[in-house]
């Protein structure tokens, strides 16, 4: 049996923005973060993102299969240089995420990666809150209360990840748990990097808008931004989450304008979301600590500093590490589940009580818990 102290646990993440995948290790309880450990990186190639490209919306079949092979080589490979890990969060890759229909789809076999890794791994993190009514996303909120009471914070603060769709927490650090009433909301807010990265794409054949380049040398189009925020989908009280192309249409919004203006206008909407977002949260936040591959574009920085009524700071400010806490969120919250604590509530995820979710592997022939 695992120990019932603090353990070393490696998380791992393959966001939406099919980049790549980060790894992180974290000594943590499962309640409070004990120390950050090292982290690492391992980009998909071109060809590879085309692979999970060519995979998104899908189930079953010879396209998910191929992705799956992606997604598996990719993890063993980075995950494998790592040492000391106990325990592996294993969030795998999300292919589709409707939680109201067909449900919620991370690829990755967790039984296969401990096998390969010699350590137990939690996955499939999601579909346990799904089936009991919740939303299956976000779930870094729980990871953002350890984070919180980590920082020493003494009043409600938000957390804003700007990863391919953007979602935000507000967290009461006073309270003593996660689970606890008033201590958490969280939701996705809307698109954050995705729609531009898939302009740029589209455009100019580029990955996305390296600082802002590009939106700099635009404006924002109002007509687009006010159609835009119309979508019933900002009003809707949360929890609520989204699917990564859940607004594909939107690039349409700006298939008039000049490359420069379409992209300043996506990058607009990507801020006016998350002041949006704003209106739902308890209370003002007294900072918003911006994490995810967003926080590196200034544009965008400029426009939430511009639109939000508290400051507005990277998490690098409070000693935090924005491109590995994801990956973090998933090593914090596999030891949660593997100690039966809650990793999403009501108010993260809409469930109907609070849950434990994630699937335990342990390999069958060696293994260090
Ligand atoms: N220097 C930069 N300038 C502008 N944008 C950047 C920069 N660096 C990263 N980004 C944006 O951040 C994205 C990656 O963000 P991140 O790694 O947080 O996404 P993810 O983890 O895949 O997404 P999610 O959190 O939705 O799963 C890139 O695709 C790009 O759009
Ligand atoms: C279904 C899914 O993979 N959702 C991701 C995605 O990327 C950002 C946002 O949408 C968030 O809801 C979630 O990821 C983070 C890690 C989360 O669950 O907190």
């Amino acid at each position: 049996m695992m120990k019932a102290g603090p353990v070393w646990a490696l998380g791992a993440m393959s966001g939406t923005s099919l980049d790549g995948v980060d790894a992180a290790l974290l000594r943590t309880d499962g309640e409070r973060i004990l120390e950050f450990g090292e982290s690492g990186y391992q980009g998909y190639s071109e060809a590879e993102q085309a692979v999970l490209r060519a995979a998104l919306g899908r189930w079953q079949g010879e396209d998910v299969a191929d992705a799956l092979a992606v997604v598996q080589g990719a993890h063993i490979d980075l995950l494998s240089r790592f040492e000391g890990a106990e325990l592996v969060g294993f969030h795998g890759q999300t292919l589709a995420h409707e939680p109201r229909g067909r449900g919620t789809h991370q690829l990755g076999d967790g039984s296969a990666l401990a096998e390969a890794l010699g350590v137990p791994v939690i996955w499939d993190f999601r579909s346990a809150d799904v089936e009991l009514g919740g939303e299956g996303a976000p779930l870094a909120p729980f990871f953002h209360f350890a984070c919180a009471k980590w920082i020493g914070a003494e009043r409600p603060l938000g957390f804003l990840n700007l990863g391919g769709v953007g979602n935000l927490t507000w967290v009461d650090p006073m309270k003593e748990r996660p689970e606890e009433e008033g201590a958490l909301l969280a939701f996705d807010t809307g698109p954050a990097n995705a729609p531009i990265n898939d302009l740029m794409m589209a455009r100019r054949g580029q990955a996305f808008d390296r600082d802002g380049a590009l939106a700099r040398q635009g404006r924002v189009e109002e007509g687009a931004l006010e159609l835009f925020l119309d979508e019933g989908y900002f009003r809707r009280m949360p929890p609520k989450s989204l699917d990564r192309d859940a607004f594909a249409d939107m690039i349409g919004l700006v298939g008039e304008l000049g490359d420069a203006d379409a992209v300043a206008t996506l990058t607009g909407m990507s801020a006016a979301v998350v002041l949006q977002a704003m209106e739902h949260c308890p209370s003002l936040p007294e900072r918003m600590l911006v994490t995810g591959g967003g926080r590196h574009n200034p544009v965008l920085m400029e426009m939430l500093r511009a639109a939000l009524d508290c400051p507005v700071m990277p998490v690098e400010q409070v000693g935090l590490d924005g491109d590995m806490l994801e990956a973090q969120a998933f090593a914090h919250l596999a030891v949660r589940v593997l100690r039966g604590l809650p990793t999403s509530g009501p108010s993260t995820t809409g469930v109907r009580a609070s849950v434990s979710g994630g699937v335990l592997s342990r390999p069958a022939t060696r293994g260090a818990a």
